[in-house]
């Protein structure tokens, strides 16, 4: 899961750099591994900014300086393919046709068949493991058919079918032609998120923005927003200003990632037409419900035999608030955060991980001593976090400790750019419940069930006036015609749910999923061997590349 972000101004004397690091800000917690602007100035040139980091680290003032134009896109980096290099930072750029720079969201799951063409057939240079640069190869490839000095939207229109044909897998991207505008675009399951809005300024000129959430959107004042929809793309043209929409590929199925709903997105965003809010809320109230029937199965009062309930901030607050409302019982924060540590699930390495649980999260004995206490948490993947929240709850003194996840066991890999870990790092890989109850230390586990979280995430009524006034919902049956911003999105068809069942809504090209397990054991082993002050036979982690500048001074 990455955040991508594409900014087009009305005003083309004005510089987009700062609004565009500001919208990376509101999508931060989508990737902290490197952050990347690409803009383009008024005589067609792109000045790039990019690197491993935060945002605020890599953007620092002297270099944002450096970053003129009125268009522009961005990225921040959590890496499901490749590795963390820093020469996989994006947006990538290809110099030919017309010079283009790309971010991209998701991965792609056909990339054997895809390196081979652009090898093969079209002869192209790929100077990394990552999959969004042989994306961006297979578009220059598309545009460069026609041959021209110039294109126009039907030409990047049909090149972006010719994509579409040849990509398989999850793919929201934001992309830049060099001198001609933003593209945006949305593969045809719409597994991965992306919106566009609008901005009216006084003097009546529009300005455009692309993003991953409606969070940041609304934050620019782009408050006339809805969906990309699956299979359409968008062109915003420097020159007319005026976007158009076009469906690329057909509706294969509108099934965006239910993970988004239930970890990744910040709970203020509403992203095709659903809160994440809302839909916390309700796994909350669901779980209630469930562990209730599990006490009561047995004969058993919930509230005779937990004390209190308390969530692993962040994510799972809204859920824990939500069930100890419906469960009648009290919440406390018994952990307290450390704000100046990341999303630990995002970060690359497992030891990084483990360490940081405990310096992110602090628990307070006055909560926990002498108590039975329920812990919520939106999910449990590696175990890594729930591992050591037990550890901790019982070291602060807790008589027995409950564990709950607002989403259901998690046995599957995520193959569409969550890196949700090998099959066999999963904790509930091959465990009951039972089995991951002890894998964690707790007494016992409590697990949504699917068909619960999917009525979860729906869109429903109490949605904001605002957001509801924007996508309107139509039947599936009514006809696309080339729509505009107030366009109709049609209701969804259910989610990829790929990680609890093992069905991935594209399917996967034979060795996918094994070729993804081996370039994160050799990702791995980069990293020991640099911890260790070693060499490795392969691509080191901060490797002399075409991209080498680590100086953000
Ligand atoms: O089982 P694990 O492998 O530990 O992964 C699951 C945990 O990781 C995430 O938290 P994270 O700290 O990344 O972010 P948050 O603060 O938004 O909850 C998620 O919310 C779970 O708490
Ligand atoms: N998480 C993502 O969306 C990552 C995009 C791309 N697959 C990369 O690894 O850079
Ligand atoms: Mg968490």
């Amino acid at each position: 899961m990455c955040g991508i972000l594409g900014i087009c101004l009305a005003d083309q004397d004005k510089n987009v750099a700062s609004e565009l690091f500001d919208g990376c800000l509101f999508l931060q917690h989508r990737g902290q591994d490197a952050a990347g602007i690409v803009t383009c100035g008024q005589r067609g040139r792109f000045y790039q900014c990019k690197g491993n980091g935060m945002a605020r680290d890599v953007f620092t003032q002297s270099r944002m300086t450096g970053l003129v134009g009125s268009m522009g896109i961005a990225h921040l980096r959590y890496p499901t393919a490749g590795s963390s290099a820093m020469s996989e930072a994006q947006p990538f750029y290809a110099n030919s046709p017309f010079g283009i720079a790309l971010s991209h969201n998701g991965n792609l799951v056909n990339t054997a068949e895809l390196k081979k063409y652009l090898d093969e057939v079209v002869h192209r240079h790929i100077n990394t493991d990552s999959d969004s640069e042989l994306l961006l190869n297979i578009f220059a490839a598309e545009l460069a058919k026609y041959d021209k000095s110039r294109v126009n939207n039907n030409d990047i229109f049909s090149a972006l079918e010719g994509v579409f044909k040849m990509c398989r897998g999850a793919y929201a991207c934001v992309a830049m032609l060099a001198g001609y505008g933003v593209i945006g675009f949305r593969d045809p399951h719409g597994i991965r998120p992306l919106l566009i809005g609008e901005r009216v300024k006084e003097d009546g000129q529009r300005d455009y923005m692309l993003a991953s959430e409606s969070v940041v959107l609304r934050a620019h004042g782009f408050t006339n927003y809805r969906d990309i929809l699956p299979g359409e793309a968008v062109i915003i043209p420097k020159s007319s200003h005026s976007p158009e929409f076009r469906r690329v590929a057909p509706m294969a199925t509108y099934t965006p990632d239910i993970f988004e709903y239930v970890y990744f997105a910040r709970p203020d965003s509403v992203m095709d037409g659903i809160s994440v809010y809302r839909s916390r809320i309700e796994m909350g109230r669901k779980l209630a419900d469930n562990i209730t029937k599990r006490f009561e199965a047995k004969s058993l009062k919930v509230q005779d035999e937990i004390d209190v309930i308390i969530p692993v901030p962040d994510t799972s607050r809204h859920s824990a608030l939500e069930c100890a409302v419906k469960l009648n019982l009290p919440y406390r924060e018994g952990f307290v955060k450390n704000r100046y540590v990341g999303r630990t699930f995002i970060m690359p390495d497992q030891e990084q991980r483990t360490s940081s649980v405990r310096r992110k999260l602090n628990a307070m004995a006055s909560e926990f001593y002498g108590r039975s206490v329920l812990i919520v948490d939106d999910s449990i993947v590696r175990g890594t976090t729930s591992m050591e929240i037990v550890n901790m709850a019982r070291e602060a003194g807790a008589r027995k400790v409950y564990f709950a996840s607002c989403s259901p066991v998690i046995r599957y890999n995520h193959i569409y750019g969550i890196d949700l870990a090998d099959t066999k790092a999963l904790v509930g890989f091959n465990k009951t419940e039972h089995e991951v109850a002890d894998a964690i230390g707790a007494d016992e586990v409590f697990y949504q069930q699917l068909d619960d979280l999917v009525a979860c995430c729906q869109r429903e009524p109490e949605i904001p006036a605002q957001e509801l006034a924007l996508t309107p919902v139509v039947s599936r049956t009514d006809e696309y015609n080339p729509i505009s911003l107030k366009g109709e999105v049609p209701p969804i068809d259910g989610f990829e749910v790929g990680v609890f069942t093992g069905d991935y809504i594209t399917g996967v090209e034979d060795n996918y999923i094994q070729e993804l397990e081996q370039i994160r054991a050799q990702n791995q082993r980069i990293r020991e061997a640099g911890l260790n002050g070693g060499m490795v036979d392969a691509k080191a982690e901060s490797e002399i590349s075409m991209f080498n500048s680590g100086d953000y001074s």
